[in-house]
């Protein structure tokens, strides 16, 4: 494992004009990263995902719990984890009145590269991240997406094992964000460990071995995308009826159908959870009509991770965030 963390927590003070006002952002998370995988963390706004990062990156100290990050204790031997840990903020940390290059040399020899050695490492880094193009222009005249590469460029100068990158496609474009998926996928290929938050349903599920799930601060879930997936349902089948009151009708025929693994109703949608939605659908058409229910729209879905999130919050993700 390249992180274990056990009963992380954090409790903000924030003082205001009303006085002092606690925060529990972070409530006893327990996390396990295996060595080699890109893990997530996926979780709404507010859900504590960048105040986790911050602890395991030893920016913040822990309220209570304990964890191991890169071989090292957080509690005992925060130096040697920022040794081996490199950490991209959403802010991205790059000096927008210097040039790609400078900030990589900074960066390097910050970092602890030789001085003899930081020339070929920075040469190597604006290869491999596309950048030598722009690699003397100031930072502020990139555009977004050569930005964000240069923002992850910094966090592995070094060559850290561990690369912690919050929110790392927040407001690319999707090519953009393609591009740096397959940038973290070769990260892993190279045998760099990655953990990522985020609060893209389709980020988590396309790019992560494994995820946990938070909200309120805590984990509501943990384990693959498809894992997390086949746990709730394989398909959804999701009916609106004229109004909630048909939908509400509608629950107790599709709940006694042996097929049927969960059913919600949300205003005139009935939301049916089950494993073999093809087949099922007919005979569920034919019970609804037996009910003289009317159906005015079918859609036949595989389960989401936002249908993941629904059965353990009873929140939809989308809506959440
Ligand atoms: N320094 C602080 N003082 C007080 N409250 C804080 C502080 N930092 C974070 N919080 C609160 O802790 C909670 C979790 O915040 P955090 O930034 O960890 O969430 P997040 O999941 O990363 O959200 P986002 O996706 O918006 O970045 C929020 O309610 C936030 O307002």
């Amino acid at each position: 494992m390249i992180i274990t963390a056990e009963g992380l927590s954090k409790t903000f003070t924030a003082r205001g004009r009303k006085g002092a006002q606690t925060v529990e952002a972070v409530k006893g998370v327990d996390l396990a990263v295996r060595t080699g995988e890109i893990y997530g963390v996926l979780g709404p706004n507010g859900a504590g995902k960048t105040t986790t990062i911050r602890m395991l990156t030893t920016l913040i100290t822990p309220t209570g719990g304990a964890a191991r990050v890169a071989g090292h204790d957080l509690a005992t031997e925060p130096r040697k984890i920022r040794e081996r840990i490199g950490y991209v903020s959403q802010a991205g940390g790059v000096d927008e009145l210097n040039s790609p290059r400078s900030n990589l040399i900074l960066a390097a020899r910050l970092n602890g590269v030789s001085k003899a050695g930081t020339a070929a490492r920075v040469e190597e880094t604006l290869a491999a991240f596309d950048l030598t193009e722009f690699a003397d222009r100031p930072a502020r005249t990139l555009s977004g997406g050569q930005k964000r590469r240069v923002a992850i460029a910094l966090g592995l100068i070094h060559r850290p094992p561990l690369l912690f990158l919050d929110e790392p496609t927040t407001g690319l474009d999707p090519h953009n964000r393609a591009n740096l998926w397959d940038r973290i996928r070769l990260l892993r290929a190279s045998g760099t460990s990655v953990l990522l938050t985020t609060h893209y349903l389709d980020e988590a599920d396309a790019l992560c071995d494994r995820l946990a799930i938070v909200d309120h601060g805590v984990v509501v879930a943990e384990g693959t995308p498809a894992d997390l997936k086949r746990e709730v349902a394989a398909d959804v089948v999701t009916l609106r009826l004229p109004s909630e009151t048909e939908a509400g009708r509608a629950r107790g025929p599709v709940e006694a159908l042996p097929y049927t693994r969960e059913v919600r109703v949300d205003d005139d949608l009935l939301r049916i959870y089950l494993d073999d939605g093809e087949h099922a659908l007919p005979h569920l058409l034919r019970v609804l009509e037996e009910s003289a229910l009317v159906i005015r729209s079918i859609a036949l879905d595989r389960a989401t991770l936002d249908d993941v999130f629904l059965h353990k919050t009873g929140r939809s993700l989308r809506d959440a965030a």
